[in-house]
């Protein structure tokens, strides 16, 4: 069966937030799980592209300008392989990015980092959160601290699986930046294609979003979400999409808001992060993002 592609809220970003097209646009975003987020002028998406091109690579297999872009699977704890999807990526957190991102690489995944949390504080705005909560209920995320991940994803064609698996995104905000279409969103039981807009981000909300506001009348709706298989094309590129997402940090506790505006704690995020990790992959990389926070060995492996 066919369904036609998920219509999105549409905004841009202003010097004072995001701006919605449509008067309600923020809170049927909130409703929907996603919306498109046109890139702010400048913003340049190639330092993204080259990398998902060439992280998976070893270092020698390509020219010197892009040297700095390849030999990521060498570096413990941010390449992984999902040995039952076709995606492999690269999973990075901001000190991981000062430490081994190239100059103009870095700047752009910063940039894309701080709209997650343009998008967090409009959304928590939105909601009616009380500002004085928003740094204790996010873990610090809303001020950076928490866990910033920055993900590329390369697609390997040749692997006759699903592209990535069906999954919410863990945190509260991601954005995203795709060139071709294979996402897919679940709604009412079907999946539903959200077909990439040139020019544009999708940004969606996450577990810990979802968590934090599970009590309000108006809940976020962390959407559901797959890459389907990407068919070989003789002579095309792979298909490709890379990503900022804002977390809570991995020690701590998740928060929920109530109704009458107070917020307790009702999860440890450890506890959260792996049963989203089990669920989603169903590999070895189960503690992804927790062992290195809690002091355990490297992140990544188990
Ligand atoms: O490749 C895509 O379009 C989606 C990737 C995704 O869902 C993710 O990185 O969390
Ligand atoms: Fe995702």
């Amino acid at each position: 069966m066919t369904v036609d592609a998920m219509t999105l809220q549409h905004a841009t970003v202003t010097d004072t937030g995001l701006r919605f097209d449509a008067a309600d646009g923020l809170s049927r975003s909130l409703r929907d799980g996603c919306f498109l987020l046109a890139m702010p002028a400048g913003f340049d998406p190639g330092p993204g592209i080259t990398l998902c091109r060439e992280f998976h690579r070893a270092p020698g297999e390509g020219p010197t300008a892009t040297r700095a872009y390849r030999g990521f699977k060498d570096v413990p704890g941010v390449y992984f392989d999902r040995e039952h999807f076709q995606t492999e990526h690269l999973l990075i957190d901001g000190p991981g990015r000062i430490r081994h991102f190239p100059r103009g690489l870095l700047a752009m995944a910063e940039q894309m980092s701080a709209l997650t949390l343009l998008v967090l504080r409009d959304a928590m705005t939105e909601l009616g959160i009380a500002p004085a909560l928003w740094s204790e209920i996010t873990g610090g995320a809303v001020d950076g601290l928490g866990t910033h991940w920055f993900a590329a994803n390369h697609y390997r064609p040749e692997r006759a699986k699903l592209g990535c698996a069906p999954h919410k995104d863990t945190g509260f905000v991601t954005v995203l930046y795709n060139e071709e279409p294979g996402l897919e969103a679940s709604v009412d039981g079907d999946w539903v294609p959200v077909d990439p807009v040139p020019g544009h981000f999708v940004v969606n909300f996450g577990g810990a979003f979802e968590l934090l506001t599970a009590a309000l009348d108006r809940p976020v709706q962390a959407i559901l979400h797959q890459v389907r298989q990407c068919a070989p094309v003789p002579g095309a590129a792979d298909r490709f999409s890379f990503a900022a997402f804002a977390n809570p940090p991995a020690t701590g506790d998740l928060y929920q808001v109530r109704e009458d505006g107070s917020a307790a704690p009702v999860r440890s995020s450890e506890d959260f992060l792996r049963e989203f990790n089990e669920q989603t992959w169903s590999d070895r990389h189960a503690d992804f993002g927790i062992a290195k926070a809690v002091g355990a060995s490297g992140g990544g492996t188990s």
